[in-house]
C-alpha cells in the first residue's frame, strides 16, 4: 500500500516557493512498532550487568555525585548552542504527531548554491545536555574558563557521566551515539590533571612528571586533526604547542623536530605514524598517564594488529627491571598508565580487551556506569538476531544498537544501478538538503559521481584517501565552508568526522553491515540536530535494508522521490 502523507498544497506556498514542498507527517505507526522493541532490546541486553551493580558495586552515577538531569535548568548559551529546543529528547519518542523534517517548509533555492553560502543554523537538541555543570563535575577553574570562552557551558551527559569516573583514575570504555560529544568526555578529565590549565594540588601532593602525559590514537588523519584542533582550542593559542599532531601523510621528520623543540604533553595521532616514531626511539611515553583509542572497535580491527600492539606495549609502561614487575609480569606494569577506550559501537570484544587491559574498568554510557565485569555476552541478542548468524555477528548487532541519534529520520529507496546518481539529485531536492555526505564504498567511482552530479548542476566534490594530506583538508575546509553542497566519500569519512551542519547522508552503495551503517549516519544529526539518512539501494537489495532496520532498532522507512516530494510507503511487515 501506499500512503502520502501530509502534502501541504502548492497554492500555500507559491509565494515562497517555485515549488511545492512536502512534509511528511505522522510517523507513529513505525515509532510505535519500532522504539519500544528497541528499548526493551536494549533493557534486557544489559539486564546482567545492571543486576551486578545493584547488589554489589558501589559504583553508581549517584555514587559519583553525578545528579540526574531531571531539574535541568536551561542556561543561555554561546553562539554555538543555536537557542533553546522545544521537544526534548523524550518527547521526539512520543505519540504526539510530529512534523519531522527540519527541511520542511523552507523555500526552495536554485540547483547551485552561489559561494560563500549562507546556511541555515541546525538547533541542537537541549535534551542531550545534564543537569550538572561543568563546576559540579570538579573540573579545575581555568579549564571552564575556557570551555566559557569557547561557548561551551554545560556538559553533556556522557561528559557528565564520564568525566568523575576519569578523575577518579578508573579505566573506562565510553560508549554513547554518534555526535553526543564522546571527545570532550575524556579530553575534559585528562587537561584537569595535565598541562597549564590542570587542577592545583596540595602542597607536597604534587607528581613531578615529564614529557607526554596523553596519548591519543585515532584511526585517520581527519579524525586525528579534528582531536588535535579540539584539545589547541582548550588550551588557548598561547599553549596550542603543548598538543602535536602524528598524523600519517604528514612530513615525519617536522614531526619529530617538533617533538623535540616544543616538548608537547599531548600527542594525537594515528597508528602506524605513533608506532613508527616510536619504534625509531622519538617518542619517550614511559611517563604516559593516559592512553586514549578513538574509534577503538576500528582501532582493534586486523589492520592496525602491529602498530597497536606496539602502542599498548610502550605507552605509560617502565622498562620491567624489579623482580617483583618480572614476577608479576604485564599486570604489575599495567598500572602505570590509565586506558580510556572510545566508540559509538562497541562490541564485546572491546569490553573483553578493556577488561584485560585495565584495573577496575568501567563501562560508561550517558546514564549509567557499571564495572566491566559484571557485563556478560548480550545474551537476550541470541533470540533476537538472524537465526543464521553465529555469535561474533550478534556481538557487532549488539554494538550497533544505541549507537544512533534519536533525532535521525531513516529511509531507503529502491532504483536501477544506472539511475542512482540522478535519485540523488531528486532526494536533495525534495528535502532541501544543503549539505550532504554520500557514501560509496569504492574509491574508483567517486570521480564519475562527482562529474554527473556538476553535470547535473549540483556542486560537489570527492574525498578519499588517495588524495594526499593537503587535498584532503583543502577538501574539507570548502565543504565545511559551504562551497559545495554534497561530498562524495567512502568509509573513510565514516568515523568521528563532525561537520554540525550535515543535513543529509546518502548511502549510495550499501554499508557492510549495521556498524558501519551506524557510523556513516551518525555524520548527521550532531548533538541532537535534524537529520536525515537515505540509502539507494537496488530492488534486489531492499532486504538488507529490513535486516539493518530489525539490527538496529529504528524505523528505515520505504520512500520514493519524485517530483521534488518524498513519498513514504507503508510497509505491512515492519515490525
Ligand atoms: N558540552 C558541549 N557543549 C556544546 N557543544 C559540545 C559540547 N560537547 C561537544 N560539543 C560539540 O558537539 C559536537 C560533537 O562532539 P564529538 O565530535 O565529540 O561527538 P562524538 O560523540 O565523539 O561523535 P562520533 O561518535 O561521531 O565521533 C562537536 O561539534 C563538539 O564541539
Amino acid at each position: 500500500m501506499r500512503l502520502i502523507i501530509g502534502q501541504v498544497h502548492r497554492n500555500v506556498l507559491a509565494l515562497a516557493s517555485s515549488r511545492s514542498c512536502f512534509v511528511i507527517g505522522d510517523h507513529l505507526p513505525f515509532r510505535m512498532l519500532s522504539l519500544p522493541r528497541a528499548s526493551g532490546f536494549h533493557q534486557t541486553a544489559w539486564r546482567g550487568s545492571q543486576t551486578v551493580q545493584d547488589s554489589g558495586s558501589t559504583l553508581t552515577l549517584a555514587s559519583l555525585e553525578v545528579q540526574s538531569k531531571a531539574d535541568y535548568v536551561k542556561k543561555e548559551r554561546g553562539p554555538r548552542t543555536g537557542g533553546p529546543k522545544p521537544n526534548s529528547r523524550d518527547s521526539a519518542f512520543s505519540v504526539k504527531p510530529k512534523k519531522v523534517s527540519s527541511l520542511d517548509l523552507k523555500p526552495a533555492k536554485s540547483a547551485l548554491p552561489k559561494s560563500p553560502v549562507v546556511k541555515k543554523k541546525l538547533k541542537i537538541d537541549e535534551a542531550l545536555f545534564s543537569a550538572s555543570s561543568f563546576e559540579e563535575l570538579g573540573l579545575p577553574p581555568l579549564l571552564i574558563d575556557r570551555l566559557n570562552k569557547e561557548g561551551l557551558t554545560s556538559p553533556t551527559e556522557v561528559q557528565s557521566a564520564s568525566i568523575p569516573v576519569i578523575s577518579q583514575r578508573h579505566d573506562a570504555v565510553i560508549q554513547s551515539y554518534t555526535g553526543s560529544g564522546k571527545t570532550l568526555a575524556y579530553l575534559l578529565p585528562i587537561l584537569s590533571e595535565i598541562g597549564p590549565l590542570k587542577r592545583a594540588r596540595e602542597q607536597g601532593n604534587s607528581e613531578k612528571r615529564s614529557g607526554i602525559e596523553a596519548v591519543v590514537v585515532a584511526p585517520s588523519r581527519e579524525l586525528g586533526m579534528q582531536i588535535v584542533r579540539e584539545v589547541e582550542k582548550i588550551l588557548g593559542p598561547d599553549d596550542k604547542r603543548l598538543v602535536q599532531q602524528l598524523v600519517g601523510g604528514a612530513n615525519r621528520s617536522r614531526q619529530e623536530e617538533a617533538l623535540k623543540k616544543n616538548k608537547p604533553i599531548i600527542v594525537v595521532g594515528t597508528p602506524g605514524r605513533i608506532s613508527e616514531i616510536s619504534a625509531a626511539g622519538k617518542l619517550q611515553t614511559h611517563n604516559c598517564r593516559f592512553l586514549v583509542l578513538d574509534e577503538v572497535d576500528q582501532l582493534l580491527s586486523f589492520n592496525y594488529r602491529e602498530d597497536m600492539h606496539r602502542i599498548l606495549e610502550h605507552v605509560g609502561r617502565k622498562p620491567s627491571t624489579s623482580s617483583s614487575s618480572h614476577i608479576l609480569g604485564p599486570l604489575a606494569r599495567r598500572s602505570d598508565r590509565q586506558t580510556i577506550l572510545v566508540s559509538a559501537t562497541v562490541p564485546f570484544s572491546v569490553i573483553r580487551a578493556a577488561r584485560s587491559w585495565g584495573h577496575d574498568p568501567v563501562l560508561v554510557r550517558a546514564k549509567s556506569v557499571v564495572p566491566l565485569d559484571s557485563i556478560t555476552v548480550p545474551r537476550p541478542m541470541l533470540s533476537q538476531g538472524d537465526p543464521n548468524s553465529d555469535s561474533p555477528t550478534m556481538s557487532v548487532n549488539q554494538a550497533a544498537v544505541d549507537s544512533l541519534p534519536p533525532s535521525l529520520e531513516h529511509y531507503y529507496c529502491t532504483t536501477k544501478a544506472h539511475h542512482k546518481v540522478d535519485t540523488v539529485r531528486r532526494c536533495i531536492h525534495a528535502l532541501e538538503a544543503e549539505t550532504v555526505i554520500a557514501f560509496m564504498n569504492n574509491t574508483k567511482p567517486l570521480k564519475d559521481v562527482v562529474f554527473k552530479l556538476e553535470a547535473r548542476g549540483m556542486k560537489a566534490i570527492e574525498l578519499h584517501g588517495d588524495l594526499g594530506k593537503l587535498a584532503r583538508s583543502t577538501v574539507l575546509k570548502k565543504f565545511k565552508a559551504g562551497e559545495f553542497r554534497v561530498l562524495v566519500t567512502n568509509e573513510l569519512s565514516a568515523r568521528g568526522l563532525d561537520i554540525p551542519e550535515c543535513d543529509l547522508v546518502i548511502n549510495l552503495d550499501l554499508p557492510t553491515d549495521s556498524t558501519h551503517y551506524a557510523h556513516r549516519a551518525g555524520r548527521t544529526g550532531r548533538l541532537g540536530r535534524k537529520g536525515t539518512v537515505v540509502s539507494i539501494c537496488e530492488e534486489s537489495e531492499a532486504f538488507i535494508m529490513r535486516k539493518m532496520r530489525k539490527q538496529l532498532g529504528v524505523a528505515i522507512k520505504p520512500c520514493e522521490f519524485t517530483e521534488g516530494q518524498i513519498t513514504v510507503h507503508k510497509e505491512e511487515d515492519v515490525e
